[in-house]
């Protein structure tokens, strides 16, 4: 099928103009680049819709949310109330993964006007007669558009209110909620306003939204050390990270690894012919982006993976590098799809100031592009047909957003199940707009965010902001090209604090797992952020159970994550106010409060994010924000430690030495 371009763009609601329609609809939220682009949510998820609503004069008005499912023909409504200051307020629930369109429409409400008016009279002893006619003559005409009994008892009721010398229970009869509701129900919404963008919901699995990432080489499990694994011997890890609590085991690409230009050991532009080579230099003789790398088995070894991961309560997320090594099958069979320089050579690929001298970047400016986007496309579409659903998708900043547009949303419309994390380590904007176009998780700046003030500002970026509404992140403390220097110089008590901060912050987390839970810290070189004989270009044989790993902190961590549905979720976050003995704001022990959408959860997270001393401080809790008193009495109990306290008012006194768990990870129980 051949690629048919489109680019994301507002739909207009297309009723009619009408100049009666007196009531004005403006900035409603969430609303991305004027409807341009979808908002998300998870399955399931409320979506809390606000808008200015008002009108000329002082009639009162009604307005709905109206919802439905992209293509479903019926509308669902639910209703908006007034917030304050004229904005409205009203929500629904996200359906089944895929797309949904919402908009909002409003009208002069003049049943509650009339009602209003009446009540107003009554109390001040005007004669009603005629006012009581005309709300007669409203109920008559809500008859007509009703049907069977209730057209009846609308009639019946507009009787009542005009019966002449009847005044109380006329006034009763007009105020009562039998009455209400049967107006609502055969509503008048002559001259209505509906706001002009039907706005669009991308809804995707619940997965996307609370994850927890495990990424492993396959090619270092093998049972005999230094030899290169298969899956089926990369299997014997899958029960235990499963019992570890990871949800989603991503794997870097397992095709076949070209030889041209192979790197080997730290990076060197020469491999000895025993390196096994970069597993992104994508092809060989062997195929390309949908074929299996030889030594780890065969496509029906890898669908026994994968259902293997499955039963263990884990999806297998691929990693997707669309660039090519110069033995990759395209290269030969689509030699256009690549830049060529006049000498006959391929410029290799970057990502400045990385360079790639072992690959080709794709010309997304080829004449074939429209052969080239099916292609691309085709890889997910392949995978997908083999069981896999979540997708780890390698520098997609360096690919054109038009056609990640164009495959997100042709993928999705098959699969709606289908989740994209963007690996894109690169500016703001750029990073904003993939996820516009569709990426359902982004990786983040959270690695070089590690100051509190820095955390705290990072946070407030990403869940105080738009990007709220359709950037899912996802915080990773290390990957295999990262070793952040907090790392490589502060020892295990770090890897426990930027554990504990990744998982607590951020609903969806993931860690390069093997170097992370033994604390790998060496860099290949000072000032560097690459490990020393990185797995990225040789096999390793991990000795998981060494002395010093924290294995058992990470599995009580994420058991604690999926017991919290506080912690399931990223945006509802508020950080404390912790103050040092002086009073002034303590710069070492952070706090947040976290709770789930009707509170029913609430985790209170302390991090002494100093891996080297002690610190002591008096926490502030806000318990105004629970409707409580400033001096109520709660408990709070340390998921990890098991400790419950008795606390007393909002200033509550914390410790947190680091040689032990520098953090405490409290369920809050306002009411014990
Ligand atoms: O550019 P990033 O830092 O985001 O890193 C990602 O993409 C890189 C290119 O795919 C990838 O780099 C690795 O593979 C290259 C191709 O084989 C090789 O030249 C690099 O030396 C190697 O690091 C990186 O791993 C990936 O995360």
């Amino acid at each position: 099928m051949k690629p048919c371009f489109y680019g994301p763009e507002p739909h207009p609601v297309t009723s009619k103009f009408d100049g009666r329609s007196r009531v004005i609809i403006e900035r409603v939220s969430p609303e991305i680049d004027g409807g341009r682009y979808p908002v998300k949510r998870v399955e399931g998820e409320l979506v809390h819709v606000e808008a200015d609503i008002y009108t000329d004069g002082a009639d009162m008005l009604s307005a709905l949310v109206r919802y439905r499912r992209s293509g479903a023909r019926k509308w669902l409504s639910s209703p908006m109330e007034p917030v304050e200051n004229d904005r409205w307020s009203g929500s629904f629930r996200a359906g089944e993964p895929g797309m949904m369109e919402y908009f909002v429409e409003a009208w002069v409400d003049h049943f509650a006007t009339w009602k209003r008016g009446l009540r107003k009279k009554v109390d001040a002893g005007q004669d009603v007669s005629v006012d009581l006619e005309i709300g007669a003559l409203m109920v008559r005409q809500a008859s007509s558009r009703a049907e069977g009994g209730d057209a009846a008892r609308l009639q019946e009721l507009g009787s009542v209110i005009v019966a002449a010398g009847a005044e109380p229970s006329a006034v009763e009869a007009a105020e009562s909620s039998e009455l209400h509701e049967l107006m609502q129900r055969y509503v008048d919404k002559a001259h209505m306003t509906q706001y002009d963008l039907q706005l669009s919901l991308q809804v995707d699995p619940a997965i996307a939204g609370f994850s927890t990432w495990y990424e492993l080489f396959p090619r270092s499990w093998s049972c005999e050390p230094g030899q290169h694994g298969t899956f089926a011997e990369c299997s014997r890890m899958l029960p235990r990270l499963g019992k570890m609590g990871f949800d989603v085991l991503y794997l870097p690409p397992i095709h076949p690894i070209g030889l041209t230009k192979r790197k080997g050991r730290n990076n060197a532009l020469q491999a000895s012919p025993d390196d096994p080579g970069s597993c992104w230099a994508i092809g060989s003789p062997d195929g390309g982006h949908t074929a299996i790398h030889p030594e780890l088995g065969t496509l029906d070894d890898f669908r026994k993976f994968v259902r293997a991961a499955e039963s263990e309560g884990m999806q297998v997320a691929l990693d997707i590098a669309f660039q090519c090594s110069p033995d990759h099958p395209w290269v030969r069979e689509h030699p256009n799809w690549f830049v060529w320089r006049p000498d006959g050579t391929v410029q290799f690929a970057e990502n400045p100031p990385k360079r790639y001298e072992d690959i080709l970047p794709i010309n997304f400016e080829s004449e074939e592009w429209e052969e080239l986007w099916t292609a691309l496309r085709d890889v997910f579409l392949f995978w997908i047909a083999e069981g896999v659903r979540v997708f780890r998708v390698d520098n997609p900043h360096t690919k054109s957003f038009r056609f990640w547009d164009w495959a997100l949303a042709e993928i999705r419309a098959q699969h709606p199940d289908t989740v994209f994390l963007a690996e894109a380590f690169t500016r703001p904007k750029v990073m904003a707009r993939l996820a516009k176009g569709g990426y359902s998780q982004s990786y983040t700046y959270f690695t070089w965010r590690n100051t509190k003030h820095e955390l705290q500002e990072y946070l407030a970026e990403l869940t105080a902001t738009e990007l709220r509404e359709f950037m899912r992140p996802n915080f990773w403390p290390n990957t295999p090209d990262i070793l952040h220097e907090e790392l490589q110089n502060n020892g295990r008590p770090m890897f426990l604090i930027r554990l504990v901060l990744a998982a607590t912050l951020s609903s969806n987390y993931g860690m390069y797992g093997p170097a992370y839970e033994l604390c790998e810290h060496l860099p290949v070189m000072e000032g560097k952020e690459e490990y020393l004989d990185s797995e990225k270009y040789e096999i390793k044989a991990w000795d998981m159970d060494r002395p010093g790993n924290i294995r058992a902190e990470i599995t009580a961590i994420n058991r604690i994550r999926r017991q919290h549905p506080a912690l399931q979720q990223t945006a509802d976050i508020t950080f404390l106010r912790v103050d040092a003995a002086g009073g002034h704001e303590h710069d070492k022990l952070m706090a947040y409060v976290k709770k789930n959408e009707d509170a029913s959860s609430i985790v209170l997270t302390v991090v002494n994010i100093d891996p080297h001393a002690a610190h002591d401080g008096w926490l502030r809790f806000p318990l105004e924000q629970f409707g409580l008193s400033h001096d109520h009495r709660f408990r709070v109990e340390d998921q990890l430690s098991g400790a419950t306290y008795d606390w007393t008012g909002e200033w509550n006194y914390v410790a947190l030495h680091p040689a032990g768990m520098p953090a405490h990870i409290f369920s809050v129980h306002l009411h014990p």
